[in-house]
Order: structure tokens, then sequence, then C-alpha cells
């Protein structure tokens, strides 16, 4: 049975004010898309391709220049117009002093219940590991700790849809990968995820992908169809290639096997697919 949309989007156009004489170029050209409850969508495609725009659009946050249909199916979060957006720079959705007085407010504004609040915003914190920073001046925490502080404030309103646009952009390879669980761990509880990413790495094999390109949606599919070559394993010749996606390792891995004769399926994404696939292969 299909899932039904938390969001959807009937040829949806953006065009930003004109300014200076220049402008007036839609950067978001007719876009359809949906998320269904309880999804996985990767979002990717080049600087300027009209991510951040979709995610505005999908957060309910533009509201100037914008033409189509927009619906959205969760009463509770259509009603108090909240749907987390996390950030590239996390600063910009963080208005407490500190991590804990930021998801208290949060939960206020969210009409959460007041009896509740403080236990649901230090029950959040403690599940993305900054029971020791709660009190600590958000100044002074580090890049990926305000984005913890931001993706904790999802958690704590429960929110049915969590929009993340680049969050791992800034943060090392230890905290990426910290961030990234945690946000599949809410998936698995339910949310609907929105992901933005320039790392391919960061995909998993089951993940419906969306890539955009000049304000449009050029592919809209499951992450292992992105990579697939031809029989020849012809250089080029993957959707991924097309858009100049930089694949992972993994992929560059399978794709020189290929290119030996052993085709690896279903391709792997990861290490540890690209291992299993390996060891199946050899079975
Ligand atoms: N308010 C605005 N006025 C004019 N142009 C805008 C406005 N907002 C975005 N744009 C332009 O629209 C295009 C898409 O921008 P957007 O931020 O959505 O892209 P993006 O895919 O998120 O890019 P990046 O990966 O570089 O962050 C860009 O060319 C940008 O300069």
């Amino acid at each position: 049975m299909q899932e039904k949309a938390e969001i959807m989007l009937e040829g949806v156009t953006v065009t930003p004010a004109l300014w200076n004489g220049n402008g007036g170029e839609p950067i978001l050209k007719g876009v359809s898309f949906s998320v269904r409850s309880g999804e996985w969508v990767t979002l990717i495609g080049g600087n300027g391709s009209g991510k951040s725009t979709m995610m505005k659009v999908l957060a309910g946050m533009l509201t100037k220049g914008i033409s189509g249909m927009i619906a959205r199916q969760n009463a509770r979060e259509a009603s108090s117009g909240i749907i987390p957006l996390v950030l590239q720079q996390p600063d910009a959705g963080i208005i407490g002093a500190t991590p804990w007085e930021d998801i208290v407010s949060l939960l206020e504004r969210n009409g959460a219940e007041a009896s509740t609040i403080i236990a649901k915003a230090e029950e959040a914190l403690r599940s993305v590991g900054l029971e020791e920073r709660m009190r600590q001046p958000v100044e002074t925490l580090s890049g990926g700790q305000k984005q913890l502080t931001a993706i904790a404030g999802c958690m704590a309103v429960n929110a049915s849809i969590l929009l993340l646009d680049e969050v791992t952009s800034m943060l090392d390879p230890i905290m990426s990968r910290e961030v990234l669980n945690g946000v599949r761990a809410l998936h698995r509880d339910g949310s609907a995820v929105v992901w933005v990413t320039q790392k391919l790495e960061e995909l998993r094999s089951g993940d419906r992908v969306v890539i955009m390109h000049d304000g449009e949606i050029r592919f809209d599919g499951k992450a292992s169809e992105l990579f697939r070559r031809d029989s020849r394993g012809e250089a080029n010749s993957s959707i991924a290639e097309r858009y100049g996606l930089e694949p992972p390792y993994a992929v560059r891995t399978a794709w020189e096997l290929q290119r030996e004769g052993i085709l690896l399926e279903p391709l792997p994404l990861t290490i540890e697919e690209l291992a299993e696939a390996v060891l199946n292969d050899e079975g």
C-alpha cells in the first residue's frame, strides 16, 4: 500500500524578486515532488542547482515569488507551521543561549505539555550525546555540537519529517558519521527525512535519490540505479557520471571489477556492501 505523502509539490516554480535589473529567471522550474511518511530521500545536485531553495519550499519558509501547489498532510506540523529545517550553518536555527534553553524554547513554541518539556528536552540532548554540554553557551560549542543541538530539536518535537541541508559539510569524518547515524536512527523510528548532501558516500542502497539540475528534478529513483553502467561497463554511461557526480569508493571499485568481467549485484555503495558482494561472488 502506498504511504500517504507528508509533503507534496505540484508544478512549483520559484522566481526571486528582480534586483539591479537582473533576475526574473526561475530558480525552481515547475517541480513536482512528494515525500511519503517514513521515507528517506537523499537530494543531490551541483552548486546552484536549487537544492536549498527546494528545502525552503518544503519547510514552508518561502512565501514570495512562488507558484504551484503545495500540500502538507500532517495536521499537527502544518498547523504549528514548524517543520524543522537544519541548515549547513546551524547558528541560523539556534535561538537559545545554551542547548538546553534552545530545546526548551522550541518545545514551548511547539505547544508541548508544560510538565513534560524539561524531561523531553534533556532526553533529546542526551540522545545526541550532549548531556555534558546542555548548559554550555552556544557560541562556545563546536560546529558539530551546534549541528547536534539542532538535530536534538528535531528529535524533541518528534517531527514526522526532518529536512537537513548539507548538515555534515563542515564536520570532520567522525562527527559527520555520528550526525548521519543519529538521523538514520530517527528515520528507523519512523520519521521521513530529506537529506541534502554533496557527499555521495553518505548514500545507502535503499535510499531514494533525487538529482536536481538547473532548478529541475532530473532523476528520482534508487541509489543503485544512479551508478549502473551499461553492460560493457563503459565510462560515463551511468546517470551519476552524466551529472558530474563523484561516486563513492565502493562504486569505483565495483566499476573496476566490472571492467575485469566481475559484475557485482547488487551494486555496492558502501565498503561494508562491497566486502559482502565480493565474498558472495567468491562463494
Ligand atoms: N533570493 C534569491 N535571489 C536570487 N537568486 C537566488 C536567490 N536564492 C537563490 N538564488 C539562486 O538560485 C540558484 C539556486 O540556489 P540554491 O541555494 O537553491 O542552490 P543549491 O543547489 O542549494 O546550491 P549549493 O549547493 O551551492 O548550496 C542559485 O543560482 C542562487 O544564486
